[in-house]
């Protein structure tokens, strides 16, 4: 959240960026995906599974955000941070509990797709992505704090969802998820990567090394545009490969949000409250993009 102005932003505006909605492309995406490859793959597809699923997912991912903030809220990091639900709300307990409940929540809706397969390991994926989830931002861990995040959300995002999802509508794995998986765990990472542009300052005071804070924001700006060119090369080697078919080349539709990110972040990577909207351009990228490959993917099976 920031203000271009010196007009605080009203208690509306801190509750919507504090709920981001947006955000939630992180849960529907893999699990679209994965979906989607199972449908390309095997013409199976399950929508209550899907269902399920997609409803758990959001409902992690409601955990993921809510936890962050009160993990965060420990050390501090947060102080400047007026959309925390922590500082919103003024009650760390409640907010705990909350992101509890919404993680019960979800892990019951991957349970009920272990009953229904009488089947364990989509359940078990998802609750390795959980714990590698808190590992990122919970105690003793806060992996993140060393940087280590975008690493983390490559593997739980893109490979380990997609094979969930895959395996939620298959019962049984393929290594064609890993093309999908990585594009998704790829742009996945490029959202939180973005996330850190403009929070060098408070990172550093709370001795958070972000990867934004180790390259410096010149320096991560030609990363972000090489990592951004990589997930549009890779599409090209992958149907070069006879991994992917031409359809998948429908996600280039999404290059215009693809530049209009790396031009954004070259351009104000040095100036905090001009940057710091660029992970919703981010996720405006992985949301169209990752909607695109699924169509992609299941065009040919139609
Ligand atoms: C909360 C996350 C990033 C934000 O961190 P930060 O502290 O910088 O945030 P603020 O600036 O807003 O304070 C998410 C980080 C993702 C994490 C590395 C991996 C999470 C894995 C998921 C649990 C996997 C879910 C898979 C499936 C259910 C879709
Ligand atoms: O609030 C954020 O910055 C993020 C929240 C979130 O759930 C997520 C998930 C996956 C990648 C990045 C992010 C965020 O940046």
């Amino acid at each position: 959240m920031t203000t271009t102005s010196s007009v605080p932003p009203s208690k509306g505006k801190l509750w919507l960026a504090a709920i981001k909605p947006p955000m939630y492309s992180v849960a529907v995406i893999p699990i679209t995906v994965g979906t989607a490859t199972a449908f390309g793959q095997n013409a199976i597809f399950d929508p209550k599974i899907l269902g399920i699923f997609l409803t758990s997912a959001i409902l992690i991912i409601a955990w993921l955000n809510i936890s962050n903030d009160v993990f965060d809220a420990d050390t501090g990091i947060d102080k400047n941070k007026a959309h925390s639900l922590v500082n919103l709300t003024g009650n760390k307990a409640l907010m705990l509990w909350l992101a509890n409940g919404f993680l019960s929540l979800g892990v019951l809706g991957i349970l009920l797709i272990a009953w229904l397969q009488q089947d364990i390991t989509v359940l078990s994926i998802i609750l390795l992505c959980c714990v590698l989830g808190y590992t990122y931002q919970g105690p003793p861990f806060r992996l993140g704090y060393q940087g280590l995040g975008e690493l983390i959300c490559f593997f739980t995002f893109g490979p380990m969802a997609i094979a969930a999802a895959y395996y939620s509508q298959t019962q049984e794995f393929s290594w064609s998820i890993l093309a999908p998986g990585t594009l998704i765990g790829i742009s996945t990472s490029i959202i939180l990567f973005c996330s850190h542009f403009h929070q060098v300052e408070d990172d550093l005071a709370a001795g958070k090394r972000s990867p934004i804070v180790r390259l410096g924001t010149q320096l991560g700006s030609q990363v972000l545009m090489v990592t951004t060119i990589l997930f549009f090369a890779l599409i090209v080697l992958f149907s070069l490969l006879g991994i992917f078919s031409i359809w998948t080349f429908l996600t280039f539709l999404s290059i215009p949000l693809a530049y209009q990110l790396v031009s954004h972040v070259n351009q104000n990577h040095a100036q905090p409250d001009r940057v710091s909207n660029c992970k919703f351009i981010a996720v405006r990228l992985h949301f169209f993009s990752g909607l695109l490959l699924a169509l992609g993917l299941i065009i040919p099976s139609i």
